[in-house]
């Protein structure tokens, strides 16, 4: 069975509500999910398996304060990563010049860091949906796809 890291990043709560709609649905396709909360996050350092970020972006193009500790603590501390296969889903609204800004900023860190894309950066945009854990189950099916050819550890 294989764990995945969940990891979010949210000011309103709709990146927290897609990533336990992911965990729920990792479970469904029999992996081990742990879903990080933001308390957590001081203690956790992603090395080797399958990681995804979900994160939102607030301000203009900024990280949401829930996760910005986690973020400048990998940016300072740079541990190299080439055992981990990450994937970003960024939520955001292209109505701000910024769009999905966050996710974008994490997506190039783990690149940064020597980590292995599973898929590119999935933006779901807040002027298409209003419901963008349906998006993110669909990307779902992508990425288990991916894991499961062997195309990410
Ligand atoms: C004050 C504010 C600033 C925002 N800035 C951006 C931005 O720079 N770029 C972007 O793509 N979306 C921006 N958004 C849109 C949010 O990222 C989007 O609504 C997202 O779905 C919110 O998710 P959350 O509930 O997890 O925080 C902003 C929203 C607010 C309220």
């Amino acid at each position: 069975m294989k764990h995945v890291d969940l990891v979010f990043g949210t000011v309103y709560g709709s990146a927290q509500f897609v990533a336990e709609t992911l965990a729920d649905e990792l479970t469904a396709l029999g992996y081990q999910p742990r879903l990080w909360q933001a308390h957590e996050l001081s203690a956790f350092t992603p090395e080797a398996g399958l990681l995804i970020v979900v994160s939102s972006t607030t301000g203009s193009g900024d990280l949401p304060d829930d996760i910005q500790p986690w973020y400048f603590r990998l940016k300072s501390q740079a541990p190299y990563l080439p055992s981990l296969n990450y994937s970003v889903i960024g939520l955001g609204d292209s109505s701000y010049t910024d769009f999905c800004g966050a996710g974008e900023k994490l997506n190039e860190l783990f690149a940064e860091l020597g980590a292995r894309a599973v898929l590119p950066l999935l933006r779901i945009d807040a002027m298409e949906t209003m419901e963008p854990e349906t998006e993110a189950k669909t990307w779902l099916s992508q990425w288990h796809q991916q894991v499961q050819s062997g195309q990410a550890a």
